[in-house]
């Protein structure tokens, strides 16, 4: 985009791998420089710091440890205005990967990555600095999993280590935090990106016609079926299958899903042989943990078929950190979708949007921003012009815990060790090397894990 002033540079010492990404990433940016060797940063850094670095782990010939990458990570990071930094490491360093986002790395990709995963988290990047230009089109496929607070990192890091296995994954949270846009990124990260994301809504098929929706159907197999038609899927067939609100499909349909997904093939009704099914299942509820482990709502077999990996995807007000990206985010989308003046937010109203409980979440915070948009006065939006309900938006932040850090971290290695096991079907040596670990370390990390 020639209009576009955003500025990236690529720093690899495999001069393929860089030109190839710099190819890409041409269509997002109106710079993108590359450099092959790390003793020339500080010059390059004199021309301006650039937006986004897109960083290599290790330059010296015959290294392995990450170290130069973390160095320059720091180096990079203290700047006085720090670009944002997605490491880039083999599919073995996620736990160097880990270790770069907790040092302020705003993402990672796995090599050899996919473009479209490429493009997204170079995009999610910009739009983070407001660099982005809010794409037209309101739908959620075009945006980017936003948020660069901790709960957000470590939830992007979790999707690009499990988005690549075969896993089922499970993703919790309440309305709106953006639970589908997540498993979009599940998608986007697989090697099933090519494919389709389906998205389908369990909660609103109607019983009577969830068999034929989901599994299709013969001409003739009941009165309204004129045609031969296909089940959702085979429709998702080499992609991802997302079945949103699974929570809601009642009991007696959870058993169809089940035996569906045990035997990995469906029989479309009025068939007569089954069709082997191709799809990789990411599944989405709102309801509380409680509630799906009762075995009277949830049959406890069909959750262990879909939560191979579990994601939470963390309210807004457990992550406040994020509310002032994604406003500018959603200000700026709706002012282009609707042809506005630029306009700032009133500062008492900036404070009170920060602090407010957001119970409707992102989804809340971005119908907030087009009410704005559409009604406010563009020079400073007021508190009242982003209509929230639900009293005094007023919320005590509380101080993060100590240790709450370490804990997220250890849920982060917990279900990196269980989606290796599960890639490598159990196999110990296979896990290890995924993990760029020991295989003494592995069962270490088993054992105090209980996995
Ligand atoms: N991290 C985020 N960055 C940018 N936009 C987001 C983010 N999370 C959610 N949104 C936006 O909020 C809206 C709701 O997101 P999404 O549909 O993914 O939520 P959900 O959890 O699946 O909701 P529900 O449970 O109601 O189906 C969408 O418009 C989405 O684009």
């Amino acid at each position: 985009m020639a209009d576009n002033p955003a500025r990236i540079l690529i720093l690899d010492d495999d001069a393929d791998v860089a030109y190839a990404a710099q190819l890409v990433l041409r269509r997002c940016a109106g710079k993108v420089a590359t450099l092959a060797d790390p003793r020339q940063l500080a010059r390059h850094l004199l021309g301006g710091v650039p937006d986004v670095v897109l960083l290599d782990f290790n330059f010296t010939p015959g290294r392995t440890d990450g170290a130069e990458g973390l160095a320059l990570l720091d180096q990079l990071r203290a700047l006085p205005e720090p670009p944002l930094v997605i490491v880039m490491t083999a599919y073995a360093d996620v736990a160097l990967a880990v270790e770069a986002m907790k040092r302020g790395a705003s993402d990672f990709l796995t090599k050899p990555w996919d473009n479209a995963r490429l493009l997204a988290v170079v995009e999610g990047a910009l739009a983070q600095r407001g660099m982005q230009a809010a794409a037209a089109a309101p739908a959620a496929a075009n945006d980017p999993l936003m948020g660069d607070s901790l709960p957000m990192r470590q939830l992007r890091a979790l999707i690009a280590s499990v988005g690549p296995t075969q896993a089922n994954v499970m993703v919790l949270g309440e309305n709106g935090v953006g639970k589908e846009l997540a498993a979009r990124a599940i998608h986007l990260a697989s090697r099933r990106a090519a494919g389709q994301f389906l998205a389908v809504d369990m909660g609103s098929l109607p019983e009577a016609t969830l068999e034929s929706e989901l599994f299709g159907h013969r001409k003739g197999s009941f009165t309204d079926a004129r045609s031969d038609r296909a089940g959702r899927f085979q429709a998702a067939s080499g992609g991802t299958l997302f079945l949103d609100e699974i929570g809601n499909l009642p009991l007696a349909a959870q058993s169809k899903l089940l035996t569906a997904l045990e035997r990995r093939e469906v029989t479309p009704l009025g068939a007569d042989r089954p069709q082997a099914i191709d799809v990789r299942i990411v599944s989405a509820t709102n309801l509380d943990e409680a509630r799906l482990y009762d075995a009277q709502v949830f049959r406890p077999d069909l959750l262990f078929r879909l939560n191979t990996i579990v994601l939470r995807v963390p309210p807004l007000r457990e992550r406040r950190d994020d509310i002032p990206a994604l406003l500018r985010h959603y200000l700026a989308h709706y002012r282009e979708l609707y042809g506005k003046a630029p306009g700032t937010i009133a500062p008492e109203a900036f404070d009170a949007l920060c602090a407010h409980h957001w119970p409707g979440n992102v989804r809340a915070l971005r119908h907030a921003c087009e009410r704005a948009v559409i009604l406010g006065q563009p020079g400073a939006y007021g508190l009242a012009d982003f209509g929230l309900h639900g009293g005094a938006p007023a919320i005590v932040a509380r101080p993060r815990a100590a240790g709450a850090d370490m804990l997220a971290l250890d849920t982060l290695e917990r279900d990196a060790v269980a989606a290796a096991m599960t890639q490598a079907r159990g196999n110990i040596s296979h896990a290890a090397i995924l993990l760029g670990i020991s295989r003494a370390a592995l069962y270490r990390k088993r054992s105090k894990h209980g996995l």
